[in-house]
């Protein structure tokens, strides 16, 4: 799937985005290494640090799936530029990614930047420090 469908698809799981806090609809649409689709949205809780960013949603439902390498992901939200995720979904992002991963950062206008886990987290906490 090109970056501009997954991009779509991102935009389309937005759409079902549980924000009655924030209000800011995020969405991510993630490609895994068989190539099936895994849509996931941002979903708020009264209390807010319970909160599940779109990302997270994504990975956790391929996961559970049997589904643990992500090729690519897409991440939409209405952005000035392209989203940034934040530090605990980039942690997340670097469980399950490598370094030929596509991490596609994106907002409603079509401003897309598409970056490395090594350029959003350098030295992130993996495996191999826990010798
Ligand atoms: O990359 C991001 C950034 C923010 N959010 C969510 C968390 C919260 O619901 C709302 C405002 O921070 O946006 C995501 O889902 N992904
Ligand atoms: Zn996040």
């Amino acid at each position: 799937m090109e970056t501009k469908a997954l991009v779509e698809k991102a935009i389309e799981a937005r759409q079902k985005a549980y924000v009655p806090y924030s209000k800011f609809q995020v969405g991510a649409a993630l490609l895994t290494g068989d190539d099936s689709l895994f849509l996931g949205c941002n979903i708020e809780n009264a209390s807010f640090g319970m909160t599940n960013c779109a990302e997270r949603t994504a990975i956790f439902k391929a996961v559970s799936e049997g589904q643990q390498k992500i090729k690519a992901i897409a991440v939409v939200g209405d952005t000035e530029g392209p989203i940034s995720p934040c530090g605990a979904c980039r942690q997340v992002i670097a469980e399950f990614c490598d370094e030929n991963t596509k991490i596609i950062l994106s907002n409603l206008k079509g401003d897309t930047k598409e970056t490395s886990i090594h350029e959003l987290l350098p030295g992130f906490f993996s495996s191999k420090d826990l010798a």
